[in-house]
């Protein structure tokens, strides 16, 4: 894939290709579980910046724009303090970046909770100021009147069931969820309200893996697998935490690279030189015209 930028005037977004291709749609993903077996699971990542889409987009079918950015762009303990506009900026970036993937904006916490009516004035604004093409918001049954009041009104939804880090304070922490029976049920059926409300893929966060095969065959719905096995339609991380950039990691990540040993190494390679005077050289110097 060439990585050579062009500003592309005619959408004014940056677009590494001279002839991009269509962007996949909701109704695409929503229908991909139709092909039964022979489906491939469905690719999605984290991208919170232009660059980051870039180079992400042509390997995935789904961006999310996650509220994770507060811990990984911002250094906030949780996802609690993410603002609404903080969202539409990066989903903003993310969808300038990207031409292939659909691209899903988190739903920060305290902007969707008190009413269908609320969470569609939050998510009219994250799609209007960004251009993206479905929202993702926390919560099960509890949420399934939202869900529909929104697929309604033209706004796809994502659902996000099991452990939601924006419940972290009613949780207490972020360990796996379902180790009861009771806690187990409960997460099958709140896949199961969203789906019948219209959520077009559901995500399946840090759940044991006869739950997540449970409600994968119980909804009509992709699920998208964080934590929670190999059994669902479709995986996601944050990529920073799969790059190896990210300093604590969940244990359900697998660390791809090490790019932050790659940083680390080239930076004391910069300071070492600047400190030497053998950066910059005559390569990098403006002379005036002899
Ligand atoms: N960088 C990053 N990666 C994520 O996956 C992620 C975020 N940030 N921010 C939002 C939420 C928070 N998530 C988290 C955060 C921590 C753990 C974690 O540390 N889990 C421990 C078990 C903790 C416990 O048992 O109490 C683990 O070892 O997996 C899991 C999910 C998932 N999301
Ligand atoms: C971890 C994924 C599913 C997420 O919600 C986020 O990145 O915020
Ligand atoms: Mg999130």
């Amino acid at each position: 894939m060439s990585t050579t930028f062009q500003l592309d005037t005619s959408t004014s977004r940056a677009n590494p290709t001279p002839q991009p291709m269509k962007r996949l749609t909701v109704p695409k993903i929503r229908a991909h579980k139709a092909d039964g077996e022979t489906a491939k699971p469905l690719v999605m990542l984290t991208a919170y910046t232009a660059r980051q889409a870039q180079l992400l987009d042509a390997h995935c079918d789904m961006l999310l724009v996650g509220d994770s950015l507060a811990q990984v762009i911002y250094g906030l303990p949780t996802t609690i303090p993410v603002t609404l506009d903080m969202m539409a900026t990066h989903a903003a970036a993310v969808v300038r970046g990207s031409y292939h993937s659909v691209v899903v904006v988190d739903m920060p916490f305290g902007s969707y909770e008190q009413s269908p009516q609320q969470a569609f004035e939050s998510a009219t604004f994250l799609l209007k100021q960004s251009g993206a093409a479905a929202v993702k918001l926390e919560g099960g049954a509890q949420m399934a009147e939202t869900v529909s009041f929104l697929n309604q009104r033209g706004i796809p939804v994502m659902g996000h069931v099991g452990l939601t880090p924006q419940a972290v304070n009613v949780l207490g922490g972020y360990a796996a969820r379902g180790r009861s029976d009771a806690e187990a049920e409960k997460i099958v059926g709140d896949a199961r309200a969203l789906d019948e409300a219209g959520a077009f893929a559901i995500v399946l966060e840090g759940v044991l893996e006869p739950i997540a095969i449970e409600a994968t065959g119980a909804v009509s719905c992709p699920t998208i697998g964080i934590g929670a096995s190999a059994q669902c339609d479709g995986q996601v991380l944050v990529t920073e935490d799969m790059l190896g950039m990210f300093e604590r990691v969940p244990r359900f990540v697998k660390k791809y690279a090490d790019i932050a040993g790659v940083i680390e190494t080239t930076v004391a390679q910069y300071a070492e030189e600047v400190r030497g005077r053998s950066f910059p050289t005559p390569d990098q110097t403006y002379q005036p015209k002899s």
